[in-house]
């Protein structure tokens, strides 16, 4: 059997896509997994399915590298939107279809704007704060972000109290100005450091403004492999809205992959 592939990442979060719309990739955990091996297939932080949707312009189906179906992810997001532009199938706007509900994008040149899911609870202690922005979000304040020991640390926490195997994306965060930080993320199903995690630049943004460490609704975000943008209304209620997330999201090579 044999697939056309696309491989697209967004500041550096890499993504095997493929155009599912007449729902024929046969999915399960060891293909997927074997998809997204850097040594055994395609290599990628995840796999995304594009298929059709009665509701909307189409709908997005995640798998983490893993193997196993995931919870939204935001650079993916933007990915499949460039993805599906790039198929004619939309214009410079669209609305899609995730497994948290439905999203709006805007689609330019060189960046693509996402529509985040609301935030209506973020927990904050002295130690860390936890969030949903799609996919749950661990959040730690550190001085020198460089020098965190990710894969170590982001290990232990993702597994431990309270979240265990159903687990978290553990973010390590550097203010580094009035409306900007630095990020590094140890990602759920990866078991690793991903470059970048868009639902986990966005939660750090939100708990930076939540935390009183940053004032500003509209911060710039630096990943280890490169630069997004997040911005966000607070209601009185403390519901957080209105979340974009917005940075590149680029075409890698296509390919056909025999299984
Ligand atoms: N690994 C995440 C999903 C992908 C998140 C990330 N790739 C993003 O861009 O949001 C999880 O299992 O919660």
């Amino acid at each position: 059997m044999s697939f056309n592939f696309y491989k697209y990442q967004g500041a550096g979060n890499d993504f095997v896509m493929i155009d599912d719309r007449n729902q024929t990739f046969p999915v399960s955990e060891e293909t997927i997994a074997k998809l997204c091996n850097r040594y055994f297939g395609i290599g990628g932080d995840g796999l995304i399915l594009l298929q059709n949707d009665a509701e909307s312009d189409f709908k997005m189906v995640y798998f983490n590298s893993d193997g196993r179906e995931s919870t939204m992810c935001g650079n993916g997001g933007r990915c499949v939107v460039r993805f599906a532009h790039n198929l004619g199938l939309i214009q410079n706007e669209t609305k899609f279809h995730a497994i948290d509900g439905i999203h709006e994008a805007i689609i330019e040149e060189d960046k693509i704007h996402l529509k985040m899911t609301d935030v209506l609870e973020v927990f904050a202690n002295m130690d860390f704060v936890f969030l949903n922005t799609g996919s749950p979000h661990h959040v730690e304040f550190v001085k020198n972000v460089e020098k965190v020991d990710v894969q170590k640390i982001g290990a232990r926490i993702r597994s431990g109290e309270p979240y265990f195997e159903e687990g978290t994306n553990v973010n390590f965060i550097e203010i580094t100005g009035n409306n900007s930080l630095s990020i590094r993320t140890y990602e759920r199903g990866v078991e690793g450091e991903t470059l970048a995690c868009g639902t986990g630049v966005t939660a750090a943004a939100i708990a930076a403004f939540e935390t009183g460490k940053l004032h500003e609704n509209e911060i710039q975000v630096k990943a280890v492999g490169g630069n997004l943008s997040v911005k966000f209304e607070r209601t009185l209620a403390g519901h957080y809205e209105n979340i974009w997330l917005t940075g590149s999201a680029e075409f890698v090579f296509k390919g056909e992959i025999y299984f």
